[in-house]
């Protein structure tokens, strides 16, 4: 496992089992992905209790979806979401049709009751089987709040406080790219930061994920029964840049076929975003970032999306926390 650029952290002391882990271990923990956060923001989480048997349920109950011919699936394309949603529906329908110009598709899904409920309800049991992963993954997200939470030195339980709304966590996608013969790179996913708290992605074991550093894509190779966490916009916002958002992308380079899963922790669209007192008056820190509402960030994120499809084009990607950044600042006496 030489070729991991970044940390592989076992939170087995965060386990419910009596007596998992003493205090120390927790702080190690802790630790580590503080580190994580704020040099690449990505780390991958093992021992994060979901069981190993239902991670494959989720992704074969995927691979039973997507293997279904096309006219099937687009019989259960879900209804578009609300015109009051965080994420206008427009979005994933553009990037539905991008990606499958290249051989690649996706569904996004949410929780009934959210503000986009749109569960496949086909085929048969596929909806019961994705409310399961979506439990298993908000158990898990609610986890890995806390330990964001204290790993950035803020006061118990604060992030939960201020992203108190869970109808607003999302299953941003089911990702699916087909098997290719072909030896050259193609992009899978485009390069794209995540406009969210964080995200939990459960991959298969295919690989092909790679994140940007310094100018260079890295990939992150598959561990099993793990789970990628990576920082989005949003925490680098609240977090006044301590924690940094990762831009990542897929290439798809495999005669496998590829499934992924990945689950947003997402922020109520009507609660304003900007560095979090704690950190900038307390500790008497200035603001990086001017606040926004996450609706108009997203509309933003839309505007500037630049596709394309050559995977030696760093930047398609635009990073719109960047708009958002104050001009340089000065730490106040
Ligand atoms: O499929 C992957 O590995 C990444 C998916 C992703 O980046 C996303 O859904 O935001
Ligand atoms: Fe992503």
């Amino acid at each position: 496992m030489a070729d991991h650029d970044f940390p592989v952290i076992d939170l087995s002391p965060f386990s419910t089992t009596p007596g998992a882990g003493d205090a120390k271990k927790k702080e190690e923990v802790i630790r580590r992905i503080r580190g994580a956060c704020s040099a690449s923001g990505l780390f991958l989480i093992v021992n994060h209790g979901i069981p190993m048997a239902a991670l494959s349920d989720t992704l074969a109950a995927a691979c039973e979806y997507f293997d279904r011919p096309a006219e099937e699936k687009l019989k259960w394309v879900p209804p578009p979401a609300d015109a009051a949603s965080a994420i206008p529906t427009g979005y994933v329908n553009r990037a539905a049709v991008e990606l499958a110009r290249n051989n690649s598709e996706m569904f996004v899904i949410a929780p009934t009751g959210s503000a986009s409920n749109v569960y496949p309800t086909e085929p048969p049991r596929f909806r019961e089987k994705m409310e399961r992963t979506f439990g298993n993954f908000q158990r898990t997200a609610k986890l890995i709040m806390t330990l964001l939470n204290d790993a950035l030195g803020l006061p118990p339980d604060l992030l939960h406080q201020y992203n108190d709304n869970k109808q607003c966590d999302r299953m941003i996608g089911h990702h699916y790219f087909k098997a290719t013969a072909d030896t050259k790179k193609m992009i899978g996913s485009y390069p794209h930061k995540d406009a969210n708290l964080f995200t939990l992605l459960l991959r298969d074991d295919v690989g092909g994920l790679e994140f940007l550093r310094n100018g260079q894509w890295i990939p992150v190779s598959p561990v099993p029964h793990s789970l990628v966490v990576n920082v989005g916009d949003f925490l680098q916002v609240l977090s006044n840049n301590e924690f940094n958002s990762v831009a990542h992308r897929v290439v798809s380079l495999s005669e496998k076929d590829r499934y992924s899963c990945a689950f947003g922790c997402q922020i109520d669209r009507d609660k304003w975003i900007e560095p979090l007192a704690e950190l900038t008056s307390w500790i008497k820190m200035a603001p990086k970032f001017k606040g926004f509402y996450p609706g108009e960030f997203l509309h933003l994120v839309i505007a500037s999306y630049k596709p394309s499809l050559d995977p030696n084009d760093t930047f398609a990607l635009i990073d719109v926390v960047n708009h958002y950044a104050l001009p340089p600042w000065t730490t106040p006496n």
